[in-house]
C-alpha cells in the first residue's frame, strides 16, 4: 500500500484558489481551492464532475472566469512553466500518419529536448517494439501510450493524466500505475485523473470531486477512517449522504 509522500510542510507543486470555470453557460467548476503535492495524487469522481476542465486549468489551456491556478511557483499556462508540465488527454494529441518514434522525435524536437529521451520515454510506456508502427494502426490503448509517452518528455516537474488507463488491461494498468510512483520518486508530482474509485488504492493522496465542487482532499486511508467505510468507493457514497 502507498503512503503520504505530500508532507503539510511541504510547498505544492500546483495550488488552485477559488477557481470558477464556465463552460455553456453553466459553472462546472465552482470555486475550487485545492493543491497538489509530491507523489501520485488522484483526482477522482463521477463522469462529468469536473476533472478534464480542472486538468486543463492546471496545463494552462482553461478558459477562467475566476480564481488562481499556480503551478511550479508560476501563473499556470505562463512561459515560466512551458515545458516543465506534461499533459496527456483521453483523445491523444499524436500524429496518425506519423509512426510512435517519429511522433515522439517530431515533440522532442519542438521542446527542445535530446534524442535520447524518445528512446526512454517508449521503455516507460512499454512501447519499444511498436516504435516503427505508424500511429493510425495501433490499437485505442497503444495510441493512450502514445500520448502519455510524449507527456512523459524532458521529465516535467508536473504530469497531468488525463484517464490514462482507461481501456486497458489489468495487466497494462498496473505496470502503468507503477510507472507513476516511479516517475513520482524521481521527483515528478504526478495527478492522474478517474473515474473508476478502485484504482483510488493506489494514489498516495486523493482529490475526490463532486459536481464541480471538492468533496474531499486526503490519503485513502484517511478517507476510509473518517468516513468508517471500508473502500474508497464507499467512503465517496458516504461524503455524498453527508452533504445533502
Ligand atoms: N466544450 C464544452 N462546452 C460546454 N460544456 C462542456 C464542454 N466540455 C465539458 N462541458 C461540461 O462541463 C462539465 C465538466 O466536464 P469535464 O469534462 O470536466 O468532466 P469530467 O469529470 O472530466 O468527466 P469524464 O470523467 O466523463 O471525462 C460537464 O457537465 C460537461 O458537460
Amino acid at each position: 500500500m502507498s503512503t503520504s509522500r505530500s508532507l503539510p510542510s511541504e510547498p505544492p507543486v500546483a495550488e488552485v484558489a477559488g477557481l470558477v470555470v464556465r463552460r455553456g453557460g453553466r459553472a462546472v467548476l465552482q470555486g475550487l481551492d485545492l493543491r497538489v503535492g509530491h507523489g501520485v495524487t488522484g483526482l477522482l469522481g463521477p463522469s462529468g464532475s469536473g476533472k478534464s476542465t480542472l486538468m486543463r486549468a492546471l496545463v494552462g489551456s482553461q478558459l477562467v472566469s475566476a480564481g488562481t491556478v499556480t503551478v511550479l511557483g508560476h501563473p499556470a499556462g505562463s512561459p515560466a512553466v512551458r515545458g516543465r508540465v506534461g499533459y496527456a488527454t483521453q483523445s491523444a494529441g499524436v500524429y496518425d500518419d506519423l509512426s510512435v518514434a517519429e511522433n515522439l522525435g517530431f515533440f522532442a524536437r519542438v521542446l527542445g529536448v535530446g534524442g535520447t529521451e524518445v528512446e526512454r520515454v517508449l521503455e516507460v510506456v512499454d512501447l519499444a517494439e511498436q516504435r516503427d508502427a505508424v500511429v493510425g494502426r495501433l490499437s485505442g490503448g497503444q495510441r493512450g501510450r502514445v500520448g502519455l509517452a510524449v507527456a512523459l518528455l524532458g521529465s516535467p516537474g508536473l504530469l497531468v493524466l488525463d484517464e490514462p488507463t482507461v481501456g486497458l488491461d489489468p495487466v497494462l494498468r498496473a505496470r502503468l500505475w507503477g510507472r507513476f510512483h516511479e516517475l513520482a520518486a524521481a521527483g515528478a508530482a504526478v495527478l492522474v485523473s478517474s473515474h473508476v474509485m478502485d484504482e483510488a488504492e493506489r494514489c498516495d493522496r486523493l482529490l475526490l470531486v463532486r459536481e464541480g465542487r471538492l468533496l474531499a482532499e486526503d490519503t485513502p486511508a484517511g478517507l476510509r477512517e473518517r468516513t468508517g467505510a471500508g473502500t474508497v468507493e464507499d467512503a465517496f457514497l458516504a461524503l455524498v449522504e453527508e452533504g445533502r
